[in-house]
Order: structure tokens, then C-alpha cells, then sequence
């Protein structure tokens, strides 16, 4: 059976408890816990290659997890039902590709779980998708087929269809990959607004920019583990962080420039992707 889970700031959004997931028989994410809590943002930050997408891919329900419990507001992800409560915006690769609808199709579907069956839009439903494609700087391009943009743009289209869905938790996989500083900051702003309405946001990112300022967590994946839970990171102090399960780094938050807590960097594939 589905189950609606009433809303309740006391219930994480997300909570991962041992959580693995094989792919092809290989162990991609392992033994990992993780509770991103109501209205929190969280950014999940680590090398190439090490679980990232699969984490985020486990959570949204696109990827089945092969040991522990994933819970989406309380409730286990095999019951889970309320997926309008939800907005996803996946990695860019797997973006829009082909697909032979207008920008403003793309973004207006994305209030589709917002509305109630065979009802025509509401003006709510028009203003929620114009102010989202405002935000994304996307507004006169709101008639252009989908593939006739570049790939930046596309994922912009990506961004603006989870905004407009208005949605209660917000996953977003590099959000801000190849897009240009002045949108980065665009989708800071919007980010931000949702966040003020109280929602909560998992981020992957390989870099922050001009989002850093509402980030309330950072949590560090390396080899498919939690290698760290704590204050926000910059990319770079995050980049040397090397202990499994290092709770809270020595300095706190806003200390990002001083010799980070570690004994050695760990290797930073960077050209890989
Ligand atoms: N569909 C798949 N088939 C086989 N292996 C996969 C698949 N998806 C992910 N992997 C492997 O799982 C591991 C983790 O990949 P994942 O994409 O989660 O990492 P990531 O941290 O998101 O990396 P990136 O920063 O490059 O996006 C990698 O070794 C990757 O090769």
C-alpha cells in the first residue's frame, strides 16, 4: 500500500540508515547513514566516482538500495507515495536529450504532481512556471523547443520544471555544471526562496559558488562511505578531508581558509568527468 505521510517538521525528509547499493555486483555505496532534516540544505561533495549520483539516484527511488532502510519523510521508500512532495533535477547527461517539447512544456510539467487529475491549469499553475523560468533567465526562450538549446540551457529547463513543482525536498545532481556565474547565482536566489519557504535541499556539487551562504551541512562521500558529516565545506577544504566518519572538523565554518584537519589529500580525479 502508498502511504501519504502528513507533513511534520519533526520527520527528516531523507534518512539513509546502512544503506548499500551494488551495481553489476559491485558494492557503489556501502553502510551508509545519513538524515538530512526538515528545511535543511545539505551538500553532498567528493571525487569523481565516489556515490554521489548512485546516493541521490537511491533516495529518488530510481535505484534500488540492496541493504538498509531509505526513508523519504519517515516513511520506507517501498511505500513511499507522495512524490509530488519531491523534485529532481538529475545530472545533465541524462538530461533532455531529443525530447521534442517547448521550454515552457518541460518546466509546466513539472507542476503535473501539483495538480489535481483532469484539471486545467490554475493561474497559480502559470504564475509558479513563469516565475520559475524568470529565475532561470530562461523567459525568452519560453517557446523554443527543448533540444534547440545548449546543454547548460537544457539543464536551466531542469532546474526551473523542479522549481516550479514547488516541491518540499529538492534534490539537485550539479546543478550549476556548466552553467555561467550570473546563473549560478540566479539558482542561489531561488534556492534560497524555496529554503525561506521552508523546504529542505540535497545538493551534489562539485562546486558551491554563490550557494555556500545557505548551506547549513556539508557531507563528504569517498569510496561509496561517509568520510565526512559536519559544518559546510568549501570544495577545497572538502577535497583534503581524509578520515572515515570524521564528525565536525576542527575548525568551524567560516575558518575554510586555515590548513584543513588532515594528514594528506586524498587523489582528486578531476579531469575524469
Ligand atoms: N550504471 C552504472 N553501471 C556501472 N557502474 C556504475 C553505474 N553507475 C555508477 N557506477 C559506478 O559507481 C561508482 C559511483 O558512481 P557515481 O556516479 O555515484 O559517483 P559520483 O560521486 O556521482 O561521481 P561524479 O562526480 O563523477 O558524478 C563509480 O565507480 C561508477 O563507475
Amino acid at each position: 500500500m502508498l502511504v501519504t505521510s502528513p507533513p511534520s517538521p519533526d520527520v527528516a525528509p531523507v534518512t539513509l540508515e546502512q544503506v548499500s547499493v551494488a551495481i553489476g555486483g559491485r558494492p557503489v555505496l556501502r553502510d551508509v547513514d545519513l538524515a538530512v532534516r526538515a528545511g535543511e540544505m545539505v551538500t553532498l561533495l567528493g571525487p569523481n566516482g565516489s556515490g554521489k549520483s548512485t546516493l541521490v539516484r537511491a533516495v529518488t527511488g530510481l535505484l534500488p538500495h540492496t541493504r538498509g532502510v531509505v526513508r523519504l519523510f519517515g516513511t520506507p521508500i517501498e511505500e513511499f507515495g507522495d512524490w509530488s512532495r519531491l523534485g529532481f533535477v538529475p545530472q545533465r547527461s541524462t538530461a533532455t536529450g531529443g525530447v521534442p517539447a517547448t521550454v515552457r512544456e518541460v518546466v509546466a510539467s513539472g507542476r503535473v504532481g501539483r495538480r489535481r487529475l483532469l484539471r486545467p491549469t490554475s493561474a497559480a499553475d502559470r504564475r509558479a512556471v513563469e516565475s520559475a523560468l524568470e529565475v532561470v533567465g530562461l523567459t525568452d526562450r519560453a517557446s523554443y523547443g527543448v533540444s534547440q538549446l545548449s546543454g547548460g540551457q537544457q539543464q536551466r529547463v531542469l532546474i526551473a520544471r523542479a522549481l516550479a513543482s514547488e516541491p518540499d525536498l529538492l534534490v539537485l545532481d550539479e546543478p550549476t555544471a556548466g552553467v555561467d556565474l550570473p546563473n549560478q547565482q540566479a539558482l542561489a536566489d531561488a534556492l534560497g526562496r524555496l529554503k525561506a519557504r521552508g523546504a529542505t535541499i540535497l545538493l551534489v556539487a562539485h562546486e558551491i559558488g554563490p550557494m555556500m551562504s545557505l548551506v547549513d551541512r556539508t557531507v563528504v562521500m569517498r569510496d561509496g562511505r561517509v568520510a565526512y558529516d559536519g559544518p559546510p565545506l568549501t570544495q577545497e577544504v572538502a577535497s583534503h578531508t581524509h578520515h572515515d566518519h570524521d564528525h565536525g572538523p576542527d575548525h568551524g565554518p567560516g575558518s575554510h581558509d586555515h590548513a584543513p584537519h588532515v594528514a594528506s589529500p586524498f587523489d582528486w580525479d578531476r579531469g575524469a568527468h
